[in-house]
């Protein structure tokens, strides 16, 4: 029972109350915060959105895998202070289990690899899109779902894996008008980092939490960053260095510095030739400062940006060739994307870029005579058997009612079915958009 007060589509009065008024129980049409419905309206943007994705999923010839919401709470604890884990929708379930709500797609993604073993001759190339949950405290009031597009690809260690993953993105973008004017990519390794970190001997199991402090650049104050840098076990002069390493732009001051021995500058030369041979040179740039914010990243990484800088980062990913082994898998190499449902759309309204999708059925069919509902429906069926889409009227409507409803569903053709017509086996077709208006045989009827 909906409080008669709220907003309900604009239905005017009271509803009536149930028998056992005692038991109603006004529910809040709204959903939980932090949540979203889907009205056909914001549906029709998420399923072309979508669409577009799986196309491009298509087109790189990947397949579409899916995992459950809900997680083994442990797929998602690491110990290096990322955001995700500390906004974890965790909770135990009545079998005194520590469950989660997925807040990304790839642990379980990895989890599948795993189980699916040798079964799934590699390279794979799996991709989903599901809807991934954080925990945040609404003071922020933001978001507490979204739904991301993920590409992995799992078995190839060589950078051309990264290259197509980055293209794959790019062409999403092309589909939907985004070009290289509105979006770029900043492209970095974390090979970088591990290459300073280890002159300065500071610890391997340090480095996830070094990149999820630094991932924090830009959005916390440096000073603090310089203090949890040294909380993490950096010297005062490691921390200057890599700050100073971070703010490179360029692949020849990095060489400068790192030499042009390191895996790093090998990585990013061959990913920079490779972004030539896929023509998308004009999206990408190299910037040390790009680490993402996961700790389980080892090597390239990207995040596509708004060159206004006007929003968050709109998608992002990189190499993970360690997740699957701390997993219990194989040492298998990985790497992948996310790409969220928000940004994106955000991005689209600035640009101008949104598509008119407007609700649409080719045929509506309407009985001019109570006796006729059956004739009717056997008119949609007929219809919907050849493969059209039919608005089929269900009761008994004035035809005034019935040409209003037409407008609204943006229906192309107006199907009478009345009592004359019919006993001679017609119906009469009007199109909505010219006037014309004509009977046919049933038969006939296209
Ligand atoms: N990971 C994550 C989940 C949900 C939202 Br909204 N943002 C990020």
């Amino acid at each position: 029972q909906i409080d008669p007060g709220s907003s309900r589509g604009g239905r005017t009065g009271a509803l009536t109350p149930p028998p056992f008024a005692d038991e109603v129980q006004k529910i809040d049409a709204n959903p939980p915060k932090g949540t979203r419905d889907f009205p056909p309206e914001d549906m029709r943007l998420r399923s072309w959105l979508f669409h577009n994705f799986r196309e491009v999923s298509r087109l790189f010839g990947f397949e579409e895998v899916d995992f459950p919401v809900l997680e083994s709470e442990a797929l998602f604890i690491r110990k290096a202070g990322e955001e995700i884990r500390d906004q974890l929708y965790c909770f135990e379930d009545r079998g005194n289990r520590r469950v989660a709500l997925r807040p990304e797609l790839t642990p379980s993604l990895a989890r599948l690899v795993i189980q699916k073993g040798k079964s799934a001759p590699l390279p794979l190339k799996w991709f989903a899109i599901g809807q991934c949950w954080r925990y945040e405290r609404m003071t922020r009031g933001r978001r507490r779902e979204h739904y991301q597009w993920n590409m992995d690809i799992i078995g190839v260690p060589e950078v051309t894996a990264e290259a197509e993953l980055i293209s794959s993105t790019i062409s999403f973008f092309k589909r939907i008008g985004v070009t290289a004017s509105d979006v770029g990519f900043k492209v970095s390794s974390r090979k970088v980092l591990q290459e300073v970190l280890m002159s300065y001997s500071v610890p391997e199991d340090s480095f996830g939490r070094v990149c999820v402090i630094i991932d924090k650049i830009g959005k916390i104050p440096v000073e603090e960053i310089k203090k949890d840098l040294k909380h993490a076990g950096m010297s005062e002069v490691a921390v200057e260095d890599l700050l100073q390493v971070l703010s490179i732009k360029s692949l020849e001051k990095l060489e400068e510095i790192l030499g042009d021995s390191g895996e790093a500058i090998s990585d990013l030369r061959q990913l920079f030739s490779l972004a030539e041979k896929f023509g998308y040179s004009e999206w990408i740039q190299f910037d040390a400062s790009v680490v993402r914010g996961l700790a389980y990243y080892t090597g390239i990484v990207f995040e596509g940006f708004d060159r206004e800088g006007k929003l968050r980062a709109i998608c992002g990913g990189g190499r993970y060739d360690k997740l699957l082994s701390t997993f219990g898998g194989d040492d298998l190499p990985a790497c992948g994307f996310g790409f969220g449902d928000a940004v994106i759309v955000e991005l689209l309204k600035e640009k101008g870029l949104l598509p008119k999708l407007d609700h649409q059925v080719e045929n509506i069919v309407c009985a001019l005579d109570s006796d006729l509902q059956g004739a009717a429906a056997a008119v949609a069926t007929k219809l919907r058997e050849k493969g059209q889409s039919v608005d089929l009227v269900l009761e008994g409507k004035p035809l005034k009612w019935v040409f209003k409803r037409a407008a609204r569903i943006n229906a192309q053709r107006l199907i009478l079915v009345g009592l004359d017509e019919w006993q001679k086996g017609m119906v009469s077709v009007k199109i909505l958009s010219s006037g014309e208006q004509y009977e046919v045989k049933l038969v006939e009827l296209e």
